[in-house]
């Protein structure tokens, strides 16, 4: 079926640019000239000059990573139209994951307009499954649920008469004003208003049931269930919301709520054990031959986004060409400018093309399209032959080792691996009791869970470890960016959350580089290939990255206390190297900005936020995997926060924000250090020294002026300031800094 469709329902553009290649290469070269140029004046220099030495080939090992990373850009257009439209049986079925763990940091109405987006997709509904993880056990959650159901009765068929373009309702009716306009019947009107009406009573009654909240004590009904319920320490709760039991094309996908066991001190492994949770329950209810699944906040803004996923899934020559289907990340309400370089528009964009261009995007663990088989481990060169033969006693048992004891699924991942695709009916009592079993705690102990299946355990960022295994296993994955944007979520606004986020994920990756599964390992072993291997590579080392930032960072503030150089002095023809070097660096990355349609201040604030980010996030990052490592502390998954809107009147949207989290600690230091190093240079440079120092003056200015946000911290109010009792341990710290420079001069 995969290689039938003409013409090809995807066509593969190349973005090769030679002006960026060349950049690239100049760049390379400048930078390994210089490095030759430290390297002969070795002697004739001190420690600076070593520490420079070291933290530049660092800088040019990663710039390295980057142009291997984004030397080939692809991209893939899509035309669903060329998905054969007659035979709705074509399509095939699909199981949609959304995970949820906080009622609180996740307010309920996010998640459910990602719920009812997905529900709305132009997709035949009895295709089509949602399943609703809810590792915050929470009853807000169920209610809000059924609640929304009733709501995507309605909301569902208005969307596919009129064509809405835009399904998640918070955003549709906060968006459209033109609706009113005179070119809509008045039939249209009346039913416009009234899914208003219906929609802002759905909030409204969330809204309420999350302020009142729903007593404890008091629940009946279905919610019964939810009674005496410790959020860590709790039975499975499965629910049936929805089954579209007429299997109606045009009716609404069926919809089910899981909670998965959790009992205290038994690892649960955050979102890569809900996901597995979900991948075993949906295998034993509806089976589906692919699996899309997306964080709560992550709506479907694009209603032919699975169509779009098809032309790639089916579309390929071969099904080894597109192993997952991954669509970008991007984030709605970004406030102007980007102010804290999170939502990551030009990184996405051009990595994301360029390993493309190698084996493919690596998952981003969310707006991905799954091959089921391929989770439950299949290789791509056993796709024929494991067709044949599972049928046999041996090979069950060899199953029940990797899957776990459920024959129940054990007959279901065996259809799965053999793809064997059919549309299941009602669940019976047998599946209901198997799909318990198998979101017990203790299923999956003595099991290839999490190591040989499914979603991986080990680390914080188990999406890009997942996808690296699969990776490795010969899979290919492709990049799907239609347009409009396949999925919007919400970036973290505020600098907590952005730097806490950041710290997870450089755990994650840390995790990941340091544990027996690195790309290394499987590129020697494995079928990685070795520009996969290093673009994995240029993300995975983020949190190493942040020693070398930190030993530049503090290199002229050391030079201007102790009177020494780690530059080039100016009428040294080395220096125009640095300055070239410096110049093209600008100009090159400031172009990707303006041709993504961003502005340079966004440029700006990014370039700012990755010195803030890898000072502090990344650093505390390295420190949380020493501690995992000695067996002092367990790496934990601490949930973003997401907010409906990130708009606030007060013009303060964008203000950098603190809290007491040690996380500022280094940013606050590394100002005053280099405060203080600009006035001790300054005071000698009344000697006639200040020439001498030239470079060395401008970094430390350019450094200041990274960190603006700290200084305007030092002033600020509320969460806007920064606490006290950092100030005070950052004046500690910095005076230290100073006297240890002075000594060890
Ligand atoms: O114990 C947990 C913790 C988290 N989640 C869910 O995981 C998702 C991602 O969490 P979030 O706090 O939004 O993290 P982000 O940093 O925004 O997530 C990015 O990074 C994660 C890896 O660190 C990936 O899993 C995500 O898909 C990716 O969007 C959310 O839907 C959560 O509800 C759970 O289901 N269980
Ligand atoms: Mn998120």
């Amino acid at each position: 079926m995969a290689n039938t469709i003409s013409p090809p329902p995807y066509e593969t553009i190349s973005y090769n640019n030679h002006i960026y290649r060349a950049l690239d290469i100049v760049v390379l070269l400048l930078l390994t000239s210089l490095l030759v140029y430290r390297l002969l004046t070795l002697n004739e220099n001190g420690f600076a000059w070593l520490l420079a030495l070291l933290c530049e080939s660092w800088f040019t090992f990663i710039w390295f990573l980057t142009v291997n990373g984004k030397w080939n850009p692809v991209e893939h257009k899509t035309y669903p139209e060329r998905l054969p439209q007659k035979t709705e049986e074509f399509l095939p079925p699909l199981d949609m994951f959304v995970t949820t763990a906080d009622p609180v940091l996740e307010p309920p109405i996010i998640t459910m307009n990602t719920v009812i987006s997905l529900l709305a997709v132009d997709y035949p509904a009895r295709k089509l499954a949602c399943y609703v993880s809810d590792d915050g056990c929470s009853p807000l959650t169920f209610y809000s649920l059924v609640e929304t159901s009733k709501f995507a009765k309605l909301w569902v068929p208005f969307c596919k008469k009129h064509n809405i373009k835009l399904r998640a309702p918070f955003m549709y009716f906060s968006s459209d004003k033109s609706i009113m306009s005179s070119d809509k019947s008045l039939e249209f009107q009346q039913e416009w208003k009234d899914m208003k009406n219906k929609y802002e009573r759905l909030s409204r009654k969330i809204q309420d049931a999350v302020k009142k909240g729903i007593p404890p004590y008091n629940l009946t009904g279905d919610l019964a269930v939810f009674s005496n319920i410790e959020r860590r320490n709790h039975p499975s709760i499965i629910k049936i919301i929805w089954e579209n039991k007429e299997g109606l094309s045009d009716g609404l996908p069926r919809l089910i709520y899981v909670s998965r066991e959790k009992r205290l001190k038994h690892p649960h492994h955050y979102k890569a054990g809900a996901m597995n949770v979900l991948t075993r329950v949906s295998g034993l209810m509806t089976n589906a031959p692919f699996m899309l699944n997306v964080d709560c906040d992550m709506f479907a803004n694009n209603p032919q986004i699975v169509r779009h996923a098809m032309c790639l899934l089916l579309g390929s020559k071969n099904e080894r060409e597109a192993g997952f289907v991954q669509s970008p990340q991007i984030f709605y309400d970004g406030i102007k400018d980007d102010p804290f370089g999170n939502q990551l528009v030009v990184l996405i964009k051009y990595f994301g093309r360029g390993m493309n261009g190698i084996q493919g995007p690596c998952y981003g663990g969310t707006g991905c399209f799954h091959r089921r088989k391929v989770i439950y481990g299949l290789c791509p060169d056993e796709v024929e032959s494991k067709a044949s033969n599972l049928t046999s006693v041996t090979a069950y048992e060899e199953l029940q080792k990797i899957f776990g004891n459920s024959t129940e699924f054990i007959k279901s991942a065996a259809q799965a691996l053999q793809g064997k695709t059919n549309i299941p009916n009602t669940p019976s009592n047998l599946v209901e009791a198997a799909a318990y079993q198998v979101a017990g705690f203790g299923y999956e102990y003595g099991t290839g869970w999490g190591t040989e299946v499914g979603w991986q355990y080990g680390s914080n960022t188990e999406d890009v470890l997942t996808g690296m295994k699969i990776h490795s296993r010969g899979w290919k994955s492709k990049y799907c960016n239609p347009d409009p944007p396949a999925f919007l979520g919400c970036a973290p606004s505020g600098g907590p959350s952005t730097l806490t986020q950041q710290k997870r994920w450089a755990i994650g990756l840390l995790e990941v580089l340091i544990c027996e599964n690195n790309p290394i390992f499987h590129t020697i072993t494995a079928k990685l290939q070795l520009g996969q291997c290093l673009a994995y590579m240029w993300i995975l080392v983020w949190a190493l990255r942040s020693i070398p930032e930190l030993c530049y960072v503090m290199l002229p503030a050391y030079c201007l206390i102790t009177n020494s150089n780690f530059l080039p002095k100016v009428h040294e023809p080395a220096f125009y190297g640095y300055v070239a070097l410096f110049l093209i660096y600008i100009l090159y990355t400031i172009s990707e900005y303006l041709e993504t349609g961003l502005s340079i201040r966004a440029w700006w604030n990014r370039q700012r936020m990755t010195i803030i980010t890898s000072t502090s996030a990344w650093l505390f990052a390295i420190l949380s995997v020493i501690l995992k490592i000695l067996g002092i502390s367990e790496t934990v998954f601490e949930i973003t926060r997401k907010e409906e809107s990130t708009f606030t009147d007060d013009g303060d949207a964008g203000r950098f924000t603190f809290d007491g989290s040690p996380i500022f600690l280094p940013g606050t230091t590394i100002l005053m250090v280099q405060f203080l190093a600009l006035v001790m240079g300054l005071l000698s440079a009344r000697d006639g020294h200040y020439g001498s120092r030239f470079g060395e003056v401008f970094c430390s200015f350019l450094v200041m002026i990274c960190f603006l946000p700290f200084l305007k911290g030092l002033f600020g109010k509320g969460k806007y300031g920064i606490p006290l009792s950092t100030i005070c341990k950052s004046v500690v710290l910095a005076l230290s800094f100073v006297q240890l420079c002075k000594r060890a001069h």
